[in-house]
């Protein structure tokens, strides 16, 4: 089922629903192509984007599946790219950063925009409110900016309000994350990213998995869905087009490493 990333309904508002069962073990063949979140999938929520943890072990899980995988395998977050590599260190894998707006194939330094760059102007009305609002976090990006309310709880209607009539003034998306609300340029969101990927040649004839723990990971869910492949809740359940759920970040590493059996731990 569809689920709007810029509705302002979140997905624990949701009523109850039936749970998904965990996905089958991970099998690595010419035909599987697999699209990993960040934040809140491979690394736990941390009270700031800085803190993040990253195990030591990580990045090197992501090379080799990617490796075993023979590049189809790409890393697809609402953060830049920049503070992707900041995070994992210069791994060579494909990746799409700013929900979409950033894309890099796997064995390129090049990055492909696929939307305009957000305006200054829409940083500078965000950031103003952000700072007259308790001066809460404001993450810009190349191709959309995130004002985080965590530390801020009570600023979040009044953050919504303003970011719906900046997004509706300029013809801009907004995305409601955890605790996190973002303008992006139209037509940069996750659906698009991996639908990028899918049209790519090492891509092709492959059943994508898309693994993701937030609302703004439905488009890539509903993706995937189009492409004959599924999606994999992380997290509690919530109303999602995903098919699978696994619990927690620490099951996904367990997940993602059996399938390299012994070779995850060398
Ligand atoms: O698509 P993702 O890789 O999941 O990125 C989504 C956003 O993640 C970051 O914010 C979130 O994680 C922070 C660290 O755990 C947390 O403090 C924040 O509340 C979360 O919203 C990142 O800062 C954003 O730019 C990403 O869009």
């Amino acid at each position: 089922m569809t689920q709007p990333t810029d509705s302002l309904t979140r997905a624990e508002d949701s009523a109850p629903m039936p749970d998904l069962p965990p996905p089958p073990p991970l099998h690595i063949s010419a035909q599987t192509a697999l699209f990993l979140d960040f934040d809140g999938t491979l690394v736990d929520i941390a009270d700031h984007p800085d803190d993040v943890v990253v195990a030591r072990s990580l990045p090197g899980l992501i090379e080799m599946l990617s490796h075993r995988l023979e590049g189809k395998l790409a890393l697809v977050s609402g953060r830049s790219l920049d503070a992707l590599e900041a995070m994992l260190g210069p791994i060579d894998v494909a990746m799409a950063g700013s929900h979409g707006g950033e894309f890099r194939p796997a064995g390129s330094r090049e990055i492909h925009p696929l939307a305009d760059p957000l305006p200054d102007a829409v940083v500078a009305e965000l950031s103003s409110f952000a700072e007259a609002n308790g001066g809460m976090l404001v993450e810009p990006k190349p191709f959309s900016v995130a004002v985080h309310y965590r530390r801020h709880p009570d600023a979040k209607a009044g953050l919504l309000d303003c970011a719906a009539s900046i997004a509706e003034d300029r013809g801009l998306k907004m995305k409601h994350g955890k605790q996190v609300v973002e303008l992006v340029m139209p037509g940069s969101d996750k659906g698009s990213a991996v639908s990028k990927f899918m049209e790519r040649e090492e891509f092709s004839g492959t059943v994508p998995l898309f693994v993701g723990d937030d609302v703004t990971d439905e488009d890539a869910f509903n993706a995937v869905t189009r492409f004959g492949g599924e999606g994999v809740l992380v997290g509690p359940m919530r109303q999602t087009a995903a098919r699978w759920r696994l619990p927690d970040v620490g099951a996904v590493h367990d997940w993602l490493s059996s399938a390299l059996g012994g070779e995850a731990r060398k």
